[in-house]
This record gives C-alpha cells, sequence and structure tokens, in this order.
C-alpha cells in the first residue's frame, strides 16, 4: 500500500505559483530571462513547492548502496569489496561525496539496502533487504517482492529525512556492478539498444565494454522484462540501491520536494520512477551529464536538462552535490534581487523588448 498511496499522491506543477514567480523575475533589475536556465528552474521550483518564491535551506544526499550478482560475469574493473569499503570514507568526509557534500552543505544518510556482507559501521541505516541481487545474465535479479520492499525502503527514508526539514533531496549511488543494471534498465524502458546505453563504468577496456554489452543483451532475453511495467524491470534486470533509489524519488515527489538527479545509475532509477508515475518527473533536477556512455539518451527520455557537464562519472551524489548550490542561487535570485520599482531604477522600455 505505501508504494501505491505515494504514486497516488504525486501531482503536477502548480501552475498559479508558477507565474507568479515569472512576472516576479520579469519585473527584476536585468533584462528579462538574463539569468536564462536558473530563471527556468527558479519557475519549476515556484510550481514544485507551491511557492511563488521558493526557499532551500536544509538538504540532504541519500546514498543507496548495494552490490550486484552480475559481477560474476567479469564486467567491471573493480572488485566487489570497495562497495562496503566505500561506506566509511563516506562517513568520514574523505570521499569524493564526502569532500563535495561538505562543500555544498549538505547532510548525507547512507543506507545498506543490498550489500553483500553485513555493514555494521556506525551511522549507517541498515535496511538490507537481501545480500545482493542474482545475476541478471541467468535469472532475475531480485524477486517482485523485493523489489517492492526496497522501493518502500526508499520512500521510508525520504520522508523522514522530509520529517526533520529537508527541502531539497539529492541521490548518490553505490554499488560495484551497478552500470550493467543501469543500461539494462534504459534499453529496457527507453527501447535503446543494449550498445547506445552500455558504457566504461569504472573504465573498462574495449574486451570487458563487449562484454558488457552481450550481458546486458542476455539479461534482456533471459528475463524478458515488461516495459510496460516498471516495477518487473526492477526486479527483472534492476538492482537494490537502484530500487531504493527509486523509492526516494517518488517518496520525495509525493511530499513536492524537489529532487536532484545524479549520474547514471540515479537515472535509471529515476526512469522506473517514471515508468510508475510519470508525474514524478515535475519534481526531478537533472544535475550534471555523466561520461558514462548513453546518459544522455537517457536525460532526453525523461525531458530532463542537464546543468553541468563536467565528465564527472564518480557517482555517489557527487553531481547532485554540486548542483545543489544552483538550486539555491535559483531561489536567492527571486527571493532577494530588488525590482525595478523597489530599487529606483528605470523600467525598459517594453515596446523595444523581444517577447
Ligand atoms: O554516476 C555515474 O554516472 C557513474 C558512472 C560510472 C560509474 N559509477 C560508479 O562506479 C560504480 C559502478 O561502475 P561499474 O563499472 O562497477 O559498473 C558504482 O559504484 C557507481 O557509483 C557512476
Ligand atoms: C574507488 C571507487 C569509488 C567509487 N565510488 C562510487 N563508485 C566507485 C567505484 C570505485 C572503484
Amino acid at each position: 500500500m505505501l508504494l501505491e498511496n505515494t504514486i497516488g499522491a504525486i501531482g503536477e506543477l502548480f501552475p498559479e505559483p508558477m507565474a507568479a514567480a515569472q512576472s516576479r523575475l520579469d519585473s527584476l533589475i536585468k533584462p528579462p530571462g538574463s539569468l536564462g536556465r536558473l530563471e527556468e528552474l527558479a519557475v519549476r521550483l515556484a510550481g514544485m513547492t507551491g511557492n511563488p518564491r521558493p526557499v532551500i535551506n536544509d538538504r540532504v544526499i541519500i546514498i543507496m548502496a548495494g552490490d550486484h550478482g552480475v559481477v560474476a560475469e567479469g564486467v567491471s574493473a573493480a572488485p566487489q569489496e570497495i562497495t562496503h569499503q566505500q561506506i566509511p570514507a563516506f562517513l568520514q568526509g574523505v570521499a569524493g561525496i564526502g569532500v563535495l557534500g561538505k562543500l555544498a552543505g549538505t547532510r548525507l544518510v547512507v543506507v545498506d539496502v543490498g550489500v553483500a556482507v553485513p555493514v555494521d559501521y556506525p551511522g549507517v541505516l541498515q535496511r538490507k533487504v537481501r545480500a545482493g541481487t542474482g545475476n541478471i545474465a541467468r535469472g532475475p535479479a531480485m524477486t517482485r517482492e523485493e523489489a517492492l520492499q526496497a522501493v518502500e525502503v526508499g520512500i521510508q527514508v525520504v520522508r523522514g529525512e522530509i520529517d526533520r526539514g529537508a527541502t531539497l533531496v539529492g541521490l548518490g549511488d553505490m554499488g560495484i556492478g551497478n552500470t550493467t543494471p543501469s543500461s539494462a534498465i534504459a534499453a529496457a524502458l527507453g527501447g535503446f539498444a543494449p550498445e547506445e546505453v552500455t558504457g566504461r563504468g569504472t573504465l573498462v577496456n574495449d574486451e570487458v565494454l563487449r562484454r558488457k554489452v552481450a550481458v546486458v543483451t542476455r539479461a534482456l532475453e533471459v528475463n524478458r522484462p515488461d516495459p510496460a511495467d516498471g516495477l518487473d524491470v526492477l526486479a527483472k534486470v534492476g538492482g537494490l540501491e537502484i530500487a531504493g533509489l527509486t523509492g526516494v524519488i517518488l517518496g520525495a515527489a509525493a511530499r513536492r520536494v524537489p529532487v536532484v538527479i545524479d549520474g547514471f545509475i540515479t537515472t535509471a532509477a529515476a526512469m522506473v520512477a517514471a515508468a510508475l508515475q510519470p508525474r514524478s518527473r515535475n519534481f526531478m533536477i537533472a544535475s550534471h551529464l555523466s561520461g558514462e556512455q548513453g546518459h544522455r539518451l537517457m536525460l532526453e527520455h525523461l525531458g530532463l536538462v542537464p546543468m553541468l557537464h563536467l565528465n564527472m562519472r564518480l557517482g555517489e551524489g557527487t553531481g547532485a552535490a554540486l548542483a545543489m548550490p544552483l538550486v539555491e542561487a535559483a531561489c536567492r535570485v527571486i527571493n532577494e534581487m530588488a525590482s525595478f520599482s523597489e530599487a529606483g531604477i528605470a523600467d525598459l522600455e517594453t515596446d523595444k523588448l523581444l517577447r
């Protein structure tokens, strides 16, 4: 029921606060639209939150961690232990997200939803649904019930964070091997050919890349995921952390809290969320274009335009962290800039404006 109720609670953007935000932006001391996509973002934030002057203060990045049976096919350059070994580094602030998250002024929440070994490091939220997925090249990643449970973990975690005051939620992932299921999800839900959406992940060589494409192709043949059923795709060719992230998106959208998508893996979760509830896209903000092959196609499929082009492909929520100050910037502009009349500055000549 939690998933069903959450999906049912996700609404459209509110048009009135969007119109009010647009007219406020047009009244500010600048040529119309001169703050470009920051202005578009401010208008969308008004539609999401219902506040014509949206405010972002407390922010959180939720990192979901899980392991993948498909690593047995030799699809990653990294050993599986790195999934759990990175977790203390996240919490000590010395991993990529530790450093960039601090810069962005965000809290980090690290959730074990499916790591292969016990993770008893202090500070980790223990929500393991199972210890790693099955090998998608040979069978389903998990049962439908397990996929549902992992999605509901995400919904519950994000609800807790919103209750604690979060006004902006970012997504992060950790899971050696997880670019392979993400490619399978992208192919299944986006109708893309496996080679269009399969890339080098942790930087695998040409031979491994060819094997990854073959593994993604085989995962789709063996499991036959139903593209009309997001939960079926998630259970058959997805991952536990991807399922948890799907829940975070849906849970945030249901509470009208904007969600900052990170890279390739979190965008696969976003595709599942959009398959389950297309209106969830209203609440998604694309932080960056990952260096991973196929990410552009996935974002286009979702109708999202990334803010940053830094050729990053680390995951962990690092792109989401970098974009958070830009989301705050959009709010600051609409709240703190003066209008022509407030500043006593001569207004523009409307008959000469290109409208
Ligand atoms: O976020 C991205 O765009 C991204 C692209 C490639 C790799 N990653 C990270 O690298 C790991 C997966 O890579 P791989 O090669 O093991 O599938 C996983 O922990 C991800 O967080 C992340
Ligand atoms: C070291 C390392 C850190 C990561 N963070 C996210 N994915 C990762 C993969 C590796 C290999």
